[in-house]
């Protein structure tokens, strides 16, 4: 991979009077609890997602999320200089507020990114952004994410990443929602719209205690994350538990609901796994949650989803978390009205920082030759770009002017949606997020970029 390309770093936006922010890795005391400016922070997320106060337990609990993979804290304090700010007067210390607790927080730590080419890509994950709600619409986010933006550039990162909590804010810093995930709902029960498969069963499910096999999960995911485009790497803290996620509802129980299985393949290989919980038997309908499944292929996919639905005393599947848009599931049904759609929404949301190493990392499917003249308002990636694929390996170049016959026009959030294949050229020309001179050979464009299957990113951060 060339990468000659050196990106300017955006101007940093500056902090109002009376504000200033830290970057620190996050610390631990003596007793190996979060030091206290770690624990301010974690605080002060909670605060902002408005989650409930945690328990000293729970802090402790949550302490790894911010403590591993060497995650980056940034967080805007209020400088003892801030009481002379309007409206707050004097009124700051007067009702004690803790300059030591941050009224902005921004989390970001490095993962990799499988956008299709022969190796997944580093990314900066952000996570964790919030401000205090007496503090917003200031420009503190727009200063952290400016900011640490600059510092992905610095460090040599092709893409940033994040997941929203709204679909409005991000756009604004050139991200682009690249990946979406289904929520599905399938009918476990033999009668009327019920659960049969067209194929007979492959290998074996087996059940399996999700508190022991944290490497077999672990290495499935590893096989996933190296075969599927969109996929991106997970925190350790994922596999802490063995149940892949902790019960949002109750953060200390570590969901001893949990149950697992695997599907073992005809060669005894590990070919995926489902962590599930059970609603209760007087559940009404009753519902098995599914709060994780992780194949490195489609039959072991179907495998597990056909263990389940041959549960007794269950009626129906859920999969709140999402299931991949391009399911082959439905396909493989006798009666395809077995499975609903309930819910399709964005997961992650790309922005590329250098499109020479992000472009070339990509993947294509079909050769072909066109430029690019990419708008970024950050002033990070735009610039005129030839991009030449060949044997399905791009080479790209940024150029002065446009010099390949074929060019196109599109700003950095668009090519963030375009990146992973979720969704095609000739939908974001339609939308007016892609355009080219009269002449552009639109067929041939999409016929090279647009990707047969959907993204699939299974990680929440
Ligand atoms: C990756 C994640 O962690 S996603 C989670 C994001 N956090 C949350 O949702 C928690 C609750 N919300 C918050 O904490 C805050 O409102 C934040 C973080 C969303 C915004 O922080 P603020 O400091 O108020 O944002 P800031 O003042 O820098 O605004 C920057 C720009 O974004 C816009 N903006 C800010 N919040 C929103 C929003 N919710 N919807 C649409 N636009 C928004 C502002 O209008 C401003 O626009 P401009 O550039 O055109 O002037």
């Amino acid at each position: 991979m060339t990468s000659e390309f050196a990106p300017q770093i955006p101007a940093v936006s500056s902090l109002a009077e009376g504000l200033s922010s830290r970057t620190f890795e996050p610390g631990t005391d003596e007793g190996g609890k979060p030091d206290a400016s770690t624990a301010a922070f974690i605080r002060t997320v909670e605060y902002g997602f408005y989650e409930p106060w945690y328990s000293d337990e729970q802090l402790e609990r949550l302490h790894p999320v911010f403590n591993e993979d060497a995650q980056e804290l940034t967080g805007v304090y209020v400088d003892r200089g801030f009481a002379a700010l309007e409206p707050w007067g004097g009124a700051l210390e007067t009702v004690g507020f803790d300059p030591d607790h941050p009224v902005g927080t921004f989390v970001d730590y490095d993962k990799t990114i499988n956008a299709g080419g022969a190796e997944p890509l580093p990314a900066r994950l952000i996570t964790g952004v919030t401000v205090n709600p007496s503090f917003r619409r200031r420009g503190i986010l727009k200063h952290m994410m400016t900011n640490r933006l600059a510092s992905a550039v610095e460090d040599g990162m092709a893409l940033a990443a994040l997941t929203v909590s709204e679909g409005g804010i991000y756009g604004r810093f050139g991200f682009g929602a690249a990946t979406r995930l289904r929520g599905l709902q399938i009918n476990a029960s033999a009668a009327g719209d019920g659960f049969a498969l067209t194929t007979p069963p492959v290998g074996k499910a087996l059940t399996v205690d999700p508190s022991k096999t944290k490497d077999v999960l672990k290495d499935v995911f590893a096989q996933f994350h190296a075969n599927t485009r969109g996929s991106v790497g997970r925190q350790s803290t994922y596999w802490e538990t063995g149940t892949a996620r902790w019960d949002p509802e109750n953060i200390t129980s570590w969901d001893r609901k949990a149950r697992a299985a695997v599907h073992v393949r005809d060669d005894g290989s590990i070919g995926g796994y489902v962590v599930f919980t059970y609603a209760g038997w007087d559940s009404e309908p009753s519902t098995m949650r599914i709060r994780d499944l992780i194949a490195v292929d489609a039959t072991s996919r179907i495998e597990l989803l056909r263990h389940l639905a041959g549960m007794d005393l269950v009626d129906r599947i859920v999969t709140p978390n999402g299931s991949p848009v391009s399911d082959p599931l439905q396909h493989a049904l006798v009666n395809p009205r077995a499975v609903k759609t309930t819910s399709l929404g964005d997961v992650l949301w790309i922005r590329v920082l250098n499109p020479v190493a992000a472009l070339e990392a990509r993947a294509w499917n079909a050769d072909g030759e066109f430029s690019l003249t990419i708008s970024d308002s950050l002033g990070i990636a735009d610039g005129v770009f030839t991009v030449s694929i060949s044997g399905g390996v791009a080479q790209v170049t940024s150029t002065e002017s446009a010099t390949a016959p074929q060019h196109f026009w599109l700003d950095v959030a668009a090519l963030g949606s375009l990146y992973l294949g979720d969704v095609s050229v000739l939908t974001l020309r339609d939308a007016g997020r892609i355009t080219a001179e009269d002449e552009a050979d639109w067929a041939a464009f999409s016929s090279t970029v647009d990707l047969p299957t959907a993204p699939h990113c299974a990680t929440h951060f």
